[in-house]
């Protein structure tokens, strides 16, 4: 069975994304299309990665406008059948609404507090709070807003999961194996740890993307995952 993990196709040109997506596809449940692929392509790079591999696409737009041109853009994309589209919990509890609404056969996302932020950063910025405090409250405003999930931190994971129950899916950016270079992530954490902490679905880009071989890369995260789901029960 394919591992829970979404692999981040992010790359410059639609032919490396098609390679990766072929290479990572046989080992992984989704793969992951941001923006550098669909500012440049648009709804030509969803047909691309898809082709002929059993995978979901999951589509990370980010969104975060007022709630009237959210609902316009979740609607104009969830004809292209995204498993999963990201909007941003800060844009308000009517904003994440009218996604959900605008794109009722899509998992709506909802991004707590990027994986990318340390709470230095955070406070410089003006959110009240460590990230763990400002994840919660993001959490809670997406979920009551009909998010189907949301996107934290394996760092916040456990605490989500003990607020918003089994029902909502948690997708964890900043997973990274143990060695690997954390890159412009400054919440980490290993495939193994984000799994036992409760994620859903593990979101891995650069550690197998950049890897010589993706598709061998993604292979062995893929096995490590399962034996940690075994042992795990
Ligand atoms: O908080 C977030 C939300 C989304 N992302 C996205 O996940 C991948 C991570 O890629 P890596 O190469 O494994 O760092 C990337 O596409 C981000 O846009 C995130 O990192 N953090």
């Amino acid at each position: 069975m394919a591992a829970p993990i979404a692999v981040a196709i992010d790359a410059p040109e639609i032919e490396t994304a098609a390679r990766w997506a072929s290479a990572v596809a046989p080992h992984v449940s989704t793969v992951k299309v941001g923006l550098e692929l669909y500012l440049r392509y648009g709804p030509e790079v969803i047909t691309t990665v898809r082709g002929a591999n059993r995978v979901s696409v999951f589509l990370d737009l980010k969104l975060h406008d007022i709630p009237a041109t959210v609902a316009g853009a979740a609607r104009n994309v969830a004809r292209l059948k995204p498993s999963i589209l990201t909007v941003h919990a800060a844009g308000g509890r009517d904003m994440v609404r009218a996604a959900v609404e605008a794109a009722p056969d899509t998992t709506i996302a909802a991004v707590t507090v990027l994986t990318s932020l340390d709470d230095a950063e955070l406070e410089r910025i003006g959110m009240v709070g460590p990230a763990s405090d400002a994840a919660r409250r993001l959490a809670e405003l997406a979920v009551e807003a009909g998010a189907g999930a949301l996107v934290c931190s394996p760092h916040e994971v456990a605490q989500l999961r003990a607020d918003v129950g089994p029902d909502v899916r948690l997708i964890t950016p900043g997973v990274r194996p143990a060695g690997a270079d954390r890159g412009d992530q400054a919440r980490v954490a290993t495939p193994e740890q984000a799994l036992a902490s409760g994620a859903d679905l593990l979101v891995i880009g650069r550690p197998i993307t950049r890897a010589a071989d993706p598709g061998a890369a993604a292979a062995s995260i893929a096995a490590a995952v399962r034996r940690s789901e075994a042992v795990g029960g």
